[in-house]
């Protein structure tokens, strides 16, 4: 028998009644709906599965009052995270929402009507409250920035009756409920079953870790890593669920099952350990580890530690006798080379040699390619990340030009493109400023508004291929200080921005104009042409500002190939 669930019952809100839910699903179709965002979809599938539970719904006043000052909800049961559901007053209004009427809860997604709440109450939350009891009151914190910046300014409480399971179309099969894995337990004959939670690729550590937790507890293994929301910056679900499929086979056969939890995390350390014991309970774990600094951000702008190492441990120790679960509390694991083991930090004797690669230092292997040894993770697992994390040499990235029509950025670019299609190894794209006028944005005149979204469609299109491992050589006037800052940001989140000025002066732009347009300009027959009647703003920093007064195309169309050269852009493998 696996573990009870936290309050007794394991809830499941799905209405499995045909007639039922024939009725619910009519009658959401008629009633006001609420999109749900992300997060808001990712604790309605955790209440509706009864991964929450004795959670029904969306909290009301009185829970969340109890939930955010002591960690209680009004009838008493300990939890420790509040689960509410946000609106603005204009929905509500707009919506007629009232205690007592009753709401569609739809995915943003696919339109799909989810669930039915019936409103116990409309509340406005004091969130200095709730970011200082719940997270700590550092501003800086995701959950706390989240609260001040996404978070609407109502709360509307109610339980909900769900009409249609939410659709996953990734790793479907490893998605448990917690009914689900309960059957599955039993199904194994597993009685004691110790829970690992992660948002991290796992390595050799961590296998060692939980193994030796299994060990000492006479226990199976669950794997059970968020694939909901994590700490932004995390390595994406579907890298990380590649990885723990790799490291399974390296688990004792039959010791550890995956099963992949859609959790939105709010990387609250304390209170998050405890809701963490709560979720796993509920899918029948009857262990669950608490490491360091779990579920915690890490530090602040200023360095400091949003939680101490052993917060979390020390919270759930607090409510062990009420968790129902048992906490295995584990300290760091690290490698003794001189003995090749892994051991928890604290029972390495004084003077013993320890190695370990910080998440850091294993991003920057990745990046550049460097050896990553066997002691730290299995060869399996770093396939697995380094097909996710190709080498600079295998990378995209743009090389974003800007200056005056006439300036020799489109000669550059040309040149650039030939060069680089010389190098081979990646497509070369060329977004000149004419072509993509044609092909893009023929619709747009010369507008600061209509430049703006010029400059945005390349910085969109850019993105896309630098994503896909090309490179991207685009050559518009991009005349806007704020629209270059915006394209960087695009495209910096995917790959690499390299920033040419082609500084010409506009004098010699001029001069040089064979096809007179700067002289059609000069007569007003073209209206707000950048330099003559329209700003350029130069950049305040560019990566490179080159000047084909001075010099020559091929001696600039080196520097740039320098410049990627220095990146690692052009390596051969
Ligand atoms: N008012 C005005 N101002 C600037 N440029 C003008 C204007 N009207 C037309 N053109 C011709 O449009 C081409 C430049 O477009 P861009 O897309 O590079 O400009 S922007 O970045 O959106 O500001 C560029 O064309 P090419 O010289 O063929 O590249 C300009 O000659």
């Amino acid at each position: 028998m696996a573990n009870p669930p936290h309050g007794g019952i394991l809830k499941d809100l799905v209405a499995r009644d045909a007639p039922r839910h024939a009725e619910l699903e009519a009658e959401a179709a008629t009633l006001p709906a609420i999109l749900l965002t992300e997060r808001q979809l990712c604790d309605l599938e955790l209440i509706m599965n009864g991964g929450f539970s004795p959670l029904e719904g969306f909290m009301n006043e009185k829970d969340y009052d109890g939930v955010v000052a002591e960690s209680r909800l009004a009838d008493g049961n300990l939890f420790s995270m509040p689960i509410t559901l946000d609106a603005s007053g204009e929905t509500i209004k707009d919506l007629g929402l009232k205690a007592g009427s009753r709401v569609t809860l739809r995915d943003f997604r696919d339109d799909r009507n989810l669930a039915i709440l019936t409103i116990d109450d409309i509340y406005r939350p004091d969130k200095t409250k709730e970011a200082q009891l719940v997270f700590g009151g550092d501003e800086e914190h995701p959950a706390i920035v989240y609260l001040n910046t996404k978070v609407q300014e109502f709360y509307i409480g109610g339980k909900v009756e769900a009409v249609n399971k939410l659709a996953h179309y990734d790793y479907v099969a490893l998605r448990y409920t917690p009914a689900e894995l309960r059957t599955h337990f039993d199904k194994l004959g597993w009685t004691r079953v110790v829970a690992f939670q992660t948002r991290n690729p796992m390595h050799r550590a961590h296998r060692e870790l939980t193994v030796r937790a299994a060990r000492a507890r006479q226990a199976n293994v669950l794997i059970h890593p968020v694939v909901g929301l994590t700490k932004p910056g995390d390595i994406d679900h579907f890298t990380r669920v590649r990885v723990y499929q790799a490291l399974l086979p390296r688990y004792p056969n039959g010791m550890a099952v995956l099963g992949l939890l859609p959790l939105a995390m709010r990387m609250g350390g304390p209170r998050e350990a405890i809701w963490h014991a709560i979720i796993r309970k509920n899918h029948g774990a009857t262990h669950f580890i608490v490491g360091r600094d779990h579920a915690g951000p890490g530090k602040n702008s200023k360095g400091v530690e949003f939680y101490g190492p052993y917060d979390a441990q020390h919270a759930v120790e607090k409510y062990r006798s009420e968790l129902g679960i048992e906490v295995v509390e584990f300290q760091q694991v690290t490698y003794l080379p001189d003995t090749d083991e892994y051991k928890p930090v604290n029972e390495v004797s004084a003077g013993v040699k320890t190695l370990d690669i910080s998440g850091t230092e294993l991003r920057r292997r990745l990046r550049s390619g460097a050896h990553i040894p066997e002691w730290f993770s299995y060869p399996e697992v770093i396939k697995v990340l380094r097909e996710s994390n190709p080498p600079r040499n295998a990378q995209g990235f743009t090389v974003f030009l800007t200056g005056y029509q006439n300036s020799g950025k489109d000669a550059i670019a040309r040149a650039l493109q030939v060069t680089l299609n010389q190098q081979g190894g990646r497509s070369v794209s060329l977004l000149l400023g004419e072509t993509v006028r044609h092909e893009l944005s023929s619709e747009l005149g010369f507008s600061r508004e209509d430049r703006d979204k010029n400059i945005q469609r390349i910085a969109f299109v850019a993105a896309e291929l630098t994503k896909a491992g090309a490179a991207v050589i685009a050559a518009p006037i991009a005349p806007y200080e704020s629209s270059r800052k915006a394209a960087k940001d695009t495209i910096s989140a995917v790959g690499t921005f390299i920033l040419v000025h082609v500084a010409t002066p506009l004098e010699y732009c001029e001069k040089t104009d064979k096809r007179g347009i700067y002289a059609k300009a000069r007569r007003g027959e073209i209206k707000g042409f950048t330099g003559v009647d329209d700003p350029y703003e130069a950049p305040a920093k560019a990566d490179l500002v080159v000047d084909v007064e001075k010099q020559s195309v091929r001696s600039i169309v080196h520097e740039i190939v320098l410049i990627l050269e220095s990146q690692g852009f052009l390596d051969r493998s």
